[in-house]
């Protein structure tokens, strides 16, 4: 069965952590992970699906601001694997930040 909610986000932030281990040339994780750039490669393709977010904003297409926003997701976990920053991390910050936020 597909995962249809946010867990799908563990899912597959858990799976690049394996393509950190496991090298396999037919993998995009770990082209990227690999590349002759190093991080910028990574961070060039967070800004470039930025850029790319935001046109679809602009564009008005429900569609497309869909998909490049889960391009652009997609990329941030991949940043975030290779920075060795987790998930439960931002999690953490996010649940502090409402804690401390709340009004009632
Ligand atoms: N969610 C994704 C995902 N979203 C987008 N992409 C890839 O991101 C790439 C970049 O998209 P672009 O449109 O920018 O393509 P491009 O111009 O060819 O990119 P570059 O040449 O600049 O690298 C495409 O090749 C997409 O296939 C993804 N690749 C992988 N995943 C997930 O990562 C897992 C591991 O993937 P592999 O490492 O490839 O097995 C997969 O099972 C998926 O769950």
């Amino acid at each position: 069965m597909p995962d249809t909610d946010l867990s799908i986000l563990n899912r597959v932030y858990e799976i690049i952590l394996d393509r950190k281990q496991n090298y396999d040339e037919r993998s995009y994780v770990c082209k990227l992970l690999n590349h002759r750039k190093g991080m910028n490669k990574i961070l060039e393709k967070v800004g470039e699906e930025s850029v790319e977010t935001i046109l679809a904003v602009r564009n008005e297409n429900h569609e497309e601001i869909v998909s490049e926003s889960s391009d652009l997701i997609f990329h941030l976990l991949v940043m975030l694997a290779a920075n060795n920053v987790t998930l439960d991390e931002i999690a953490a910050e996010l649940s502090a930040r409402h804690e401390s936020m709340k009004r009632d």
